[in-house]
Parts: C-alpha cells; structure tokens; sequence
C-alpha cells in the first residue's frame, strides 16, 4: 500500500518536473534571464541591508538625572561653547558630529553620533529606541548636588545596568562625575562608592519584588556579596568632567576608545 503511494508520488514529480522543464524551453531566454536577474538583484540586496544593519555603531548616548549638565557637555562636545543647557531639556538632542576638539586635528576622523536623553523621568522612555545602535553609554553625575541626589540616580543607573540589552551586548558605561570645577564636588571615588551601596540596597529589594512582580530584566552583582561596578558583565569606569569650562578628555577619551576614527 506504501509503495503504490510513493509510486503515484514518483509519477506526479516527473509531471511536474516535465510541464516546468516545457515552461522553461517555452519562455524566451530574455525573459528568463531578466527573472533569474530579479532573483539575484534581490539576494544582493538583501544581504547588504543585513550587512549595513551589523555595521559597528557610532552611537553614544548621554544619560542621568535632570540638572547634571547632559545638553552643556553635548554643546561643548559639537560646538566647543556652552551656549544652552540652562533649560530642562523636553526632547532628546541628536547629532553626528566630528568631535569640536578634534576639529584642528589632521587626517580623517570619524563622526560620532551623540543623544542626549533627557533626565526627566518621563522622557526617559526614549532611552530604549537608541540602544540598539549604542557603542557606549555615560551616566552624568551632578558631583556637587550629589548625596540629595544619590538614591535617585542609582535608581536611574540600576535600570540600565539591568536591561537585556546592555548586559547581552556588554555595552560599556561610563560614570561621569561632572561640575568638578567647583571646591564643594564630591570626588569620583566617593561618588562611585556611594553608588555602589545604594545599588546594593535596591538589588535586594527589587529581588524581593521581582518574585511577585515584573521587575527588571537582569539581577546585578554575585549572590551574597557586595555590589561592586567590577561584578558587572559590561564595563563600568568612572571618571570626572566639567561642563562649563570644558574639562572633557576624560569623556573624550572614552567616546574615542568605542567608536574609532
Ligand atoms: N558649575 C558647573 N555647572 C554646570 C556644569 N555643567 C552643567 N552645569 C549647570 O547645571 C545646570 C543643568 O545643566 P543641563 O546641561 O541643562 O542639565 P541636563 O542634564 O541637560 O538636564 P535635563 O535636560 O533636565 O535632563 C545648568 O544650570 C548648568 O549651567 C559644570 O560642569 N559646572
Ligand atoms: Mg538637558
């Protein structure tokens, strides 16, 4: 009984294998070769776009509370001037642009494109529709107004340390300590300490949460110790800036150490 199907199954390939092998010697060989053409064009295609979509990003995003100074370091990266910033920002600042101290160097630099989020906790949704193409993320710490400050942002910090995408694509994070040009700043070491206590508290109460509740999408740190940036999966450094008279090699640096010239 099987074998009469497979038989009959045989049968009707070679049919349709004849009436296609008909079809092929009946069409003109012009309208052939424009068909396989089409094909051929829209493999191409396709792999290019696969091909530009893995190109390495040239993204590095701006982030933390209102008030830490984000749009003054954007201006001074792109312009050299701290000609805004004094407003809270309502939309995100985008740009490509060939770092402002750069400009004098010689040779060809690549651009990179900056975003500045705004820290007001409503906006700050827009942060997920740049991660995809990020090359690096930097947190801005006001250092003077920091301890007032300091559970808010490592709230604001412990989501992006816990969101899947940073984690899987290890994106790194820098922990910039900003407004150091006045004597009341606190300094990185301090900052990044404190941080690290508050984060602490917050992971065992949102473990306690995560159980019941939706909560953040990766649990920080090693069971059982203390959280420290150095248990991270991603690279976490801290360094210092000032916004207002242009101390940004730190910065800098690391923008230039994760997107290339
Ligand atoms: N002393 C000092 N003040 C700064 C520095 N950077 C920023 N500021 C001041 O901090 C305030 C806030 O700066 P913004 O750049 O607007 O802050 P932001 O992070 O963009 O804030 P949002 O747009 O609300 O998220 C402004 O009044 C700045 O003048 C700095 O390096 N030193
Ligand atoms: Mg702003």
């Amino acid at each position: 009984m099987d074998k009469e199907k497979i038989e009959e199954l045989k049968i009707q390939v070679q049919q349709v294998l004849n009436d296609a092998q008909e079809f092929v010697q009946e069409v003109p060989p012009t309208q052939l070769f424009a068909a396989v053409g089409v094909i051929l064009f829209t493999i191409f295609f396709f792999l290019i776009s696969r091909l530009l979509k893995h190109r390495p990003s040239n993204t590095i995003l701006l982030t933390g509370l209102s008030g830490s100074g984000k749009t003054i370091i954007f201006c001074q990266l792109r312009d050299g001037s701290s000609h805004q910033g004094t407003v809270t920002s309502m939309e995100p600042n985008e740009g490509t642009f060939i770092l402002h101290s750069e400009m004098t160097k010689k040779g060809k630099l690549k651009p990179v494109h900056v975003v500045d989020v705004p820290g007001h906790s409503r906006l700050r949704s827009k942060l997920e529709e740049f991660l995809p193409q990020v090359a690096g993320i930097v947190f801005v710490v006001d250092a003077v107004e920091f301890l007032s400050n300091s559970r808010a942002a490592s709230e604001y910090l412990y989501d992006i340390l816990t969101k899947a995408s940073v984690v899987k694509k290890k994106i790194p994070i820098l922990l910039l300590c900003n407004k150091v040009d006045k004597v009341t700043a606190h300094t990185k070491d301090f900052i990044r300490k404190q941080l690290e206590k508050e984060i602490d508290k917050l992971r065992s109460s949102r473990t306690a949460l995560s159980s019941a509740d939706i909560a953040n999408e990766y649990t920080l740190g090693v069971p059982g110790e203390a959280f420290a940036f150095s248990q991270c999966h991603n690279k976490v450094t801290v360094a210092e800036a000032s916004g207002l008279t242009v101390d940004l090699s730190q910065l800098e640096q690391f923008i230039r150490e994760h997107v290339n010239p």
